[in-house]
């Protein structure tokens, strides 16, 4: 399906711009990548990220150098500042695990090897200040995040190479006090979270913010997949965390763990229904036509098509 944004790519015909690029994984490696119940296979990342993590490396010496031309235009040293990478998507489509993928494979090319990864979860609001607010049923949704905070910590990191976030804990459903993530002058840094593709809008009686997350990105990506099936593997999910996370009784969901299946999986239904799909539908999906790359998800989470932005 060819759009007038983007040029779409079936699964084969992505395959084979990975040129001659060579596959650095065994086995082992993809255990330690995959998220709960996620299967990741050693053909998706020969046939679907091997091209993406090619296309990014071109990408990534093609900015240097654009970077080197300004620096040399003003007379001043050249000054090496991180390339930033976007993931976005809906929740339980598998961005955790694209954007873990992509740091071990992008960080063993000798131009790039050091990669960070940020989740945009440290910048929820904490969950007192969620309650004050009244949004304990809106976590993920634009007015959830300090975009400020948010917008400051990318600045930071394209200027001076080093900024610190929050650290989220799903285990708490909440921010960890007091901890903080440092990221220092990565080669790249790779951004994921649900809304990191969004405009941003002026909140009632104040002026249009001037920044928006996607003016600090150089390449942005969204995992897309039909809802249906996100559906599916959210809750499939939500009962695999039932029997292993929800077990310690320091889980914010640790409740869940002696109600029934038939009533956990109401429970992750109901979650799915009132926040999560909403959020899809009205502030996650209008952002898929500004991605640079959208890789589409068949029902066993393997790739089928690749849309890659024409202007
Ligand atoms: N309640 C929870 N307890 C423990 N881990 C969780 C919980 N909810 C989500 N996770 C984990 O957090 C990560 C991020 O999940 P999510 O934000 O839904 O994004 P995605 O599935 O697109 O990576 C995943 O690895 C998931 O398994
Ligand atoms: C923390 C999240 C909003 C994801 O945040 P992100 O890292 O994408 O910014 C999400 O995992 C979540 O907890 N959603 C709330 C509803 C639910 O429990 O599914």
């Amino acid at each position: 399906m060819e759009t007038t944004s983007h040029s779409a790519f079936t699964r084969a015909e992505w395959a084979r711009l990975r040129s001659s690029v060579p596959m650095p994984l065994v086995e082992s490696d993809l255990e330690a990548l995959r998220a709960t119940g996620e299967p990741l296979s050693m053909a998706e990342v020969e046939e679907v990220f091997l091209p993406l993590t090619r296309l990014i490396n071109l990408h990534v010496n093609a900015t240097r150098t654009m970077a080197r031309v300004a620096d040399d235009f003003v007379g001043r040293p050249a000054a090496r500042r991180p390339y930033v990478v976007a993931v976005a998507g809906s929740v339980a489509v598998g961005k955790s695990t694209v954007a873990r993928l992509l740091r071990t494979l992008l960080s063993l090319w000798p131009d790039h090897p050091r990669v960070d990864l940020v989740a945009t979860d440290g910048f929820i609001y904490p969950t007192k200040e969620l309650q004050a607010r009244g949004l304990m049923q809106r976590k993920g949704y634009p007015e959830s995040y300090d975009v400020r905070r948010m917008i400051r910590f990318l600045s930071d990191i394209r200027t001076a190479g080093e900024a610190s976030l929050p650290v989220y804990s799903h285990q708490a459903y909440d921010a960890l006090p007091d901890v903080l993530q440092t990221v220092s002058h990565p080669d790249i840094l790779i951004f994921e979270g649900l809304n990191v593709l969004q405009l941003g809008s002026a909140a009632e009686g104040k002026p249009t913010p001037t920044h928006t997350a996607t003016d600090f990105f150089d390449l942005t990506i969204y995992v897309d997949a039909e809802p249906a099936d996100i559906e599916q593997w959210y809750i499939r999910r939500f009962m695999l965390l039932k029997a292993t996370a929800f077990q310690n009784p320091a889980s914010y969901f640790h409740h869940l763990a002696a109600i029934s299946d038939d009533e956990a999986q109401a429970f992750a239904i109901k979650l799915w229904q009132t926040i999560n799909l909403p959020n899809l539908q009205e502030n996650i999906l209008p952002t898929r036509p500004r991605a640079d790359v959208v890789v589409h998800k068949r029902a066993d989470h393997a790739a089928d098509q690749v849309l890659l932005r024409r202007f």
